[in-house]
């Protein structure tokens, strides 16, 4: 069953000037794909056309999650200036009218051992910190879909380890999730799919494994094949 369709012709910030094209993949349930590509490629205009939050789009997002709910963590926390973390905790539970949430707020706040945290402003604490708290409002409505922008930034490898293991767990849940990441040796170790864009085009959706066949790179890392990729007319021309 599959949690997020996408399937864009074309889209961008306006009329005349599209960013990406024809960017077409799935997320199934519980499986992890990696948004991999250079800066400026078009991940985050990918995820912007995801959560409906582009001017102009041509083509199809379809999110298939029982109540349509999905949880996403952006690249940089966004946070209320005057709200302490426990206040944008409750708000979201109030707003979103999720049944329990203080219970699984607690739950969450203890898994990532976030306890001395909750009475502080957001903007007090670091910016690993601050990713935590991002995870756990986007973690509360229990969605079956995540959309998480560079998680890996930021975060001390306790916190890494304890991200992976929350992944593992969403997974096993049946949550699907959208990962955008240049860590590519973590995202090579633990995604079942990989979209690779460049210059605002998908230029392929594969596992490692196909990803190896296509470039004839048996046993390659992610890196390599996505580098044969990028310059594969170079290799081509010195074939
Ligand atoms: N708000 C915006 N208005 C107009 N163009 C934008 C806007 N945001 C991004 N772009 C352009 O869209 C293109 C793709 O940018 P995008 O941010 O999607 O890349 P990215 O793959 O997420 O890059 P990075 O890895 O650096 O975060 C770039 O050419 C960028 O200049």
């Amino acid at each position: 069953m599959d949690r997020l369709t996408i399937d864009v012709q074309k889209a961008g910030y306006s009329e005349n000037e599209q960013v990406i094209q024809d960017i077409h993949f799935m997320v199934g349930a519980g499986e992890l794909v990696g948004l991999i590509g250079e800066n400026g490629a078009g991940k985050s205009t990918t995820i912007k056309a995801i959560l409906g939050q582009l001017p102009f789009v041509e083509g199809k997002v379809t999110i298939h999650t029982g109540d349509g709910v999905y949880g996403y963590v952006p690249e940089r926390p966004v946070f209320y200036e005057e709200l302490t973390v426990w206040e944008h905790i409750e708000y979201c539970g109030v707003m979103r009218e999720i049944p329990d949430w203080e219970e699984k707020a607690k739950e969450l706040i203890k898994t990532f051992r976030a306890e001395n945290y909750i009475h502080q402003l957001p903007h007090s604490l670091s910016k690993g910190t601050q990713q935590k708290i991002m995870l756990i409002i986007a973690l509360l409505p229990s969605p079956e879909l995540l959309i998480i922008d560079e998680p890996f930034i930021g975060l001390d490898p306790r916190a890494t380890k304890l991200l992976l293991q929350i992944i593992d767990v969403e997974r096993e849940k049946g949550t699907g999730i959208l990962m955008c990441t240049h860590v590519l040796d973590t995202a090579e170790k633990i995604c079942d799919q990989f979209v690779l864009l460049s210059n605002g085009t998908m230029f392929t959706s594969d596992t490692l494994h196909d990803l190896q066949i296509k470039c004839r790179l048996p046993g390659g890392s992610l890196l390599d094949c996505f580098d044969y990729l990028i310059d594969r007319d170079a290799y081509d021309e010195q074939d």
